[in-house]
């Protein structure tokens, strides 16, 4: 089938995929740096063991060491990936100059500079994120620390991660979106609940009090319901989360990980419940199994959800800020971010190719409208998200693996 009798196929149901093909080429989706690390970054010991309840498991060859590898890699994906790409850097990405070094509450818009000018240079805009892991005082708690002095250090971090996301907005012309996520909680039943929480809700408050422009930095409060070694309790829940964002709406917004909840709960319905209330949403899309395991996002039935209710919800016009956060390094890494990237952008595709069916559930016609979801899955999407790539300049499905393999044997397994 042709792109032109796919086309046809759809427009019998009003779809125009032409119209569905321009919208989502302008959408930015933001592609996080650290997939192809395993999440280490550079500014602390290589060896360090990676903290925050957060876990890579796997020992695939070609892991980037350096900046300049990790930047050689990113724009392998850039090549393979449609639409419009922002890239997501971490605090732990700094980069220094030869013999130079500062701790993360010193941190300077100048030490992103050399990301600055690789954003530059490919029309990127830029998002971030301060580290409260993989440090030697994150050991512990970090802002909800009942050390002030730990508290004083992670803080100080926050309100300098504040600076380097104004720079960043202001270098590349774009929003910049800072998301605070740390692993803060305790493995066995606390004494203490709620003091922690208090410490985590005033630490914010002084981090947000460093100044910024609202409309070109977006600090994001994201939650979570547990992690490796903080099983019992995480101060950063979701209610916690929340309620900081709803009572600070003009100076943060909630942001979803959807490995972040119980497994039967599911993000694409918390999207429109949290919209209905904020003005916008940020969300970060990976694929947990059984638990926050970050795997590489599928097209699979809730990733095509949530990407359904970003499109319905009018999350596409500004109000849902989409960021991925997976990381395996188990398999090529490439191929990795690549996929899950793709996957993403075909369930936006497919979101956007979907009829408008709620005149039937306001009419109780539910049989019909079960019949009209159940048929659609059988249309030519291929053939559309095939011309998609075509526009966007990118390979194909099953024209795009042998480069990344290529590039696996020529560069990626010379790396020790
Ligand atoms: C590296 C990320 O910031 C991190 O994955 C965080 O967003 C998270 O989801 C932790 O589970
Ligand atoms: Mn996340």
């Amino acid at each position: 089938m042709s792109y032109e009798q796919a086309k046809a196929r759809y427009a019998a149901l009003g779809i125009d995929t032409d119209a569905a093909i321009a919208r989502l080429k302008s959408v930015p989706v933001s592609l996080h740096c650290w997939q192809g690390d395993d999440v280490r970054g550079f500014d602390t010991d290589p060896a360090k063991p990676l903290t925050g309840g957060i876990q890579t498991t796997g020992n695939y060859p070609g892991r980037a060491r350096t900046p300049e590898e990790l930047m050689a890699d990113i724009d392998q994906v850039l090549k393979l990936c449609p639409g419009t790409k922002k890239l997501n850097l971490h605090a732990s990405y700094a980069i220094f100059e030869k013999g130079e070094w500062a701790d993360r509450e010193k941190l300077e818009p100048r030490h992103f500079k050399k990301w600055v000018d690789f954003c530059k240079a490919r029309g990127l805009g830029c998002d971030f994120n301060p580290t409260f892991f993989s440090h030697p005082k994150a050991e512990s708690l970090t802002l909800s620390s009942p050390e002030a002095e730990v508290r004083r250090f992670w803080i100080d971090h926050g309100k300098a991660c504040i600076r380097i996301s104004s720079y960043l907005a202001e270098e590349l012309g774009q929003p910049c979106i800072m998301n605070i996520w740390t692993g803060d909680g305790f493995k066995d039943i606390p004494a203490d609940r709620m003091g922690p929480r208090m410490r985590y809700r005033e630490a914010l408050d002084e981090i947000l009090s460093e100044p910024y422009d609202f409309a070109r930095v977006k600090p994001c409060v994201e939650s979570k319901v547990f992690g490796i070694g903080v099983e019992a309790c995480t101060v950063g829940s979701a209610e916690f989360a929340l309620s900081y964002a709803a009572m600070n709406r003009e100076k943060c917004i909630p942001l979803m990980d959807n490995g972040h909840y119980h497994p039967t709960e599911v993000v694409s319905d918390k999207i429109p419940a949290l919209l209905t209330f904020f003005r916008e949403i940020a969300l970060h899309i990976t694929r947990p199994i059984r638990w926050d395991s970050d795997h590489v996002v599928r097209l699979d039935d809730e990733t095509q959800e949530l990407c359904r209710e970003i499109v319905r919800c009018g999350g596409l016009e500004g109000r849902v800020k989409i960021a991925l956060d997976y990381f395996d390094a188990s398999i090529n890494r490439i191929a990795a971010w690549t996929v899950g990237f793709r996957n993403v952008q075909k369930a936006l595709l497919m979101a956007l190719c979907t009829p408008d069916l709620t005149a039937l559930q306001n009419k109780n016609r539910w049989t019909e409208l079960m019949i009209l979801q159940e048929e659609q899955k059988t249309l030519p999407f291929g053939e559309i998200w095939a011309q998609y790539c075509r526009v966007c300049g990118v390979p194909v499905d099953g024209e795009w693996f042998a480069g990344v393999k290529a590039y696996e044997n020529e560069i990626l397994k010379r790396r020790g």
